[in-house]
């Protein structure tokens, strides 16, 4: 007999199923009885029973109270808890079950060995058609379903039945079964459930070869089966629900989260994939390292983003994931959005110079440039417009301090070309300006940034990050990327785990474009990229990416990224798109349809309004308070949703966000791109620009949305939205 305390104790998602359906009280019975377990196994030890004439001689019982028992495996030092129910429902619902090292799958099953001639005599009739008639054995089995469960899955009838039975089923067939009723391709299922497909190389390690305690550890068996670290996240997990994402991974989220790696790491993925979740949990387990390992004292892991509100976000998230790393003195994970991380170390090194990220020191920039202008001659053919981009995405996004650099710089994407003689000619007029903000005590946020690295590499400050995190990377321009490495620099001993990159260039709002490798952050062979969308439907999803048809974007260093190959973890409606003769009529639409949407399972705080231009919110706000509609203007900080209303807000300002519903009105042909955006166009190259970021910008605002989405527009529609996209006839 094995002592007590070596024991560990998991929860597959069944038993977290089966819990939630009971009784509060058995519920918080159990919670207590494991988490004083976990606490102090010798004292308050588990009684566990066999069970008579089980199949199976691993599974037992426990006693919850009088009329509820559990049910688990137990397995060498494992013990696996996979139901909760009343007694005698509990004994039934074992006697039959296995557990089944699965190498195909590289997972723990669960199955249940069903008599053939039982099934036979359930009273749907043999005529009634069966759901999976279609489908084969072989490619049952291939896509991953045991043979043990295969009579129970050719007695299902309809969808409905599906759901009923399922308990009856192993979580991974479940899944399995659920995609291919809801008509995913092969491939598609693949992707949602992680298992690999037959043609890919095989594994290093032979899977047959892994005994119950190590197959329970893959990264596979961890998509439905819960290991808690200590008894607080048991407790946590136990508290809050049935949170999915926060213990179960998809084996490549967690795969690509939780290992070494010899150098910087990028991860990619459309919208929704699950990119910020993987960079919470890379966090959690680069802290997890530095508190177990002595040498690391001291030290934190930097989690930083472009948007405020996301830094806020995910903070609060990694308060319920790992709160005991951010409750550390000093906190072993610190998450701060890049510009205000600058501001904040400028100030520690007394920069005397103000920096402009908005408002009056913003207006203050505007005037210097007009001083300039007065006081300069243009070059012939160019305009104030177009100078003053050359400045912003040339000389200060690539950092440029003398002429001669600005002489030999690469323009490439700029539009209009300049010889040796206008780009002489322009440099006056930049040196010009750049003397006047320094002497006017300000700087920009390039400047700000190049400061820092220049304070960086020269200085060499011991800052205590172990490694730095990003999130939002394709909204960071050149400088930034150049500050993250300076950061973390590459070491005498390497660059391990040193800068773990996340992001989607499909959703590149700002304008500003960085190149990993063009900023010395080499993240080849270390690329990966997550494909499966937890938040919106496959029916909104592709409208999104139909905005995005024929743009070419990048993948954040030297090649190029597509939207291809995504799948979409729910099916829905697809979205309404609708056209009104006026303004008014548009906004009594969204009135209409804010009132049509379920109430009884939406609040209206998860509903969300997303209008191009910030003058557009107060108005759609004041449109629907007239209806008598609570609504709620999001100002910057994060978004507490137990304040009631609907939410109101710029599309840039909802990046990071999500909603059940989401309604973009105002997409007329002459309100998006607002014409205030395109006259500002210096030429045709530049134009393109302008129009691929609001297209980014309306599929941003469209993939917030989880299942239910509207557009709408009064006149003509902007040509942004493609015509063939589904409804728009
Ligand atoms: N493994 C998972 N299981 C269940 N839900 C998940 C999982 N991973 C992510 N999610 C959920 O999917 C949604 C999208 O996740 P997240 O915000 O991390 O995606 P993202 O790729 O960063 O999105 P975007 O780029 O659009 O901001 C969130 O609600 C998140 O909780």
């Amino acid at each position: 007999m094995m002592d007590a305390i070596n024991k560990r104790v998991s929860y597959d998602i069944g038993c977290m199923k089966s819990l939630r359906k009971l009784p509060d009280k058995v519920a918080l019975r159990f919670m207590d009885m494991m988490t004083r377990y976990m606490s102090d196994p010798s004292s308050n030890g588990l009684n566990l029973e066999t069970v008579e004439g089980a199949k199976d001689s691993s599974i037992k019982s426990l006693r919850v109270d009088q009329g509820y028992r559990a049910i688990a495996f137990e397995v060498a030092r494992d013990i696996m808890f996979v139901h909760v129910n009343e007694h005698d429902k509990a004994y039934r619902w074992a006697g039959n079950r296995r557990v089944k090292l699965d190498p195909d799958t590289n997972r723990i099953r669960v199955v249940e060995e069903l008599d053939v001639t039982v099934v036979e005599t359930e009273p749907q009739g043999a005529e009634e058609p069966r759901l999976f008639s279609t489908v084969t054995d072989k490619r049952l089995k291939a896509l991953g379903v045991p043979a043990e469960e295969m009579p129970a899955v050719r007695a299902l009838t309809s969808i409905e039945g599906l759901e009923t039975a399922e308990e009856g089923f192993d979580p991974l067939t479940y899944q399995i079964l659920y995609a291919l009723a809801a008509g995913y391709s092969d491939e598609e299922v693949y992707a949602l459930t992680g298992v690999p497909e037959e043609t890919e190389t095989a594994p290093e390690t032979p899977l047959t070869d892994l005994t119950f305690d190590q197959m329970i550890e893959t990264a596979e068996s961890r998509q439905t089966i819960f290991i808690p670290e200590d008894e607080k996240e048991l407790r946590r997990v136990f508290e809050e629900g049935l949170e999915g994402w926060r213990v179960f991974l998809h084996p490549d989220q967690r795969k690509i989260a939780y290992r070494d790696y010899n150098g910087p790491a990028m991860v990619r993925g459309g919208a929704g994939t699950g990119k910020t979740v993987v960079a919470m949990h890379r966090a959690k387990h680069l802290a997890d390292q530095i508190e177990q390992d002595l040498t690391q004292t001291g030290q934190r892991v930097l989690l930083t983003t472009f948007t405020t509100s996301l830094a806020q976000d995910i903070e609060a998230n990694l308060r319920t994931l790992c709160p005991e790393h951010l409750a550390a003195r000093p906190p072993r994970i610190e998450v701060i959005n890049l510009d205000r991380w600058v501001s904040q170390f400028l100030k520690r090194k007394s920069f005397a110079r103000e920096v402009a990220f908005f408002g009056e020191a913003r207006d203050r920039l505007d005037q210097i440039w007009r001083e300039v202008f007065d006081d300069h001659e243009l070059p012939e053919g160019l305009s104030e417009p177009f100078i003053r981009a050359e400045w912003a995405q040339i000389v200060q996004a690539k950092g440029l301090m003398d002429q001669r650099a600005y002489l030999k710089v690469s323009r490439a994407g700029r539009g209009t070309p300049l010889d040796r003689r206008k780009r002489a000619a322009l440099w006056g007029i930049f040196a010009d300006y750049r003397a006047r903000v320094v002497s006017e005590g300000l700087a920009e946020p390039d400047d700000a940034y190049r400061e820092a690295i220049e304070i960086l590499s020269s200085e060499a400050p011991n800052l205590p990050y172990a490694g730095v995190i990003v999130d939002e990377a394709q909204d960071m321009g050149e400088q930034a990327f150049r500050l993250i490495r300076a950061i973390v620099p590459e070491g005498p001993l390497g660059d391990r785990n040193s800068l773990f990159i996340v992001g989607d260039a499909h959703q590149r709002i700002y304008g500003r474009r960085a190149s990993m490798a063009g900023c010395g952050i080499n993240v080849r062979g270390r690329s990966k990229r997550v494909r499966l969308n937890y938040r919106t439907t496959q029916e909104i999803r592709s409208w999104a990416v139909s905005v995005l048809e024929g743009v070419s974007v990048d993948d954040l260093d030297e090649g190029s990224d597509t939207l291809k190959g995504y799948v979409s973890l729910l099916h829905g409606v697809s979205p309404e798109l609708v056209s009104s003769t006026s303004e008014v009529e548009e906004l009594k639409g969204v009135s209409t349809w804010i009132r049509s949407l379920p109430s009884e399972n939406v609040r209206l705080s998860d509903i969300g309004i997303l209008c191009a231009r910030r003058a557009d919110v107060d108005r759609v706000s004041a449109a629907l308070q007239g209806d008598g509609i609570e609504t709620v203007v999001l100002q910057a900080g994060a978004d507490d949703r137990s304040v009631p209303g609907v939410r109101i807000t710029t599309m840039h300002r909802a990046k990071g966000l999500e909603f059940f519903a989401v309604a973009i009105p105002f997409l007329s042909e002459s309100a998006f791109p607002p014409p205030g955006a395109l006259k500002s166009a210096v030429d045709a190259a530049d134009r393109e620009d302008i129009l691929t970021q609001y297209r980014s910008l309306l599929h941003v605002a469209a993939t917030r949305a989880k299942k239910a989405l509207r557009v709408s527009w009064s006149g003509t529609p902007t040509k942004l939205i493609n015509d063939h996209a589904p409804n728009l006839g």
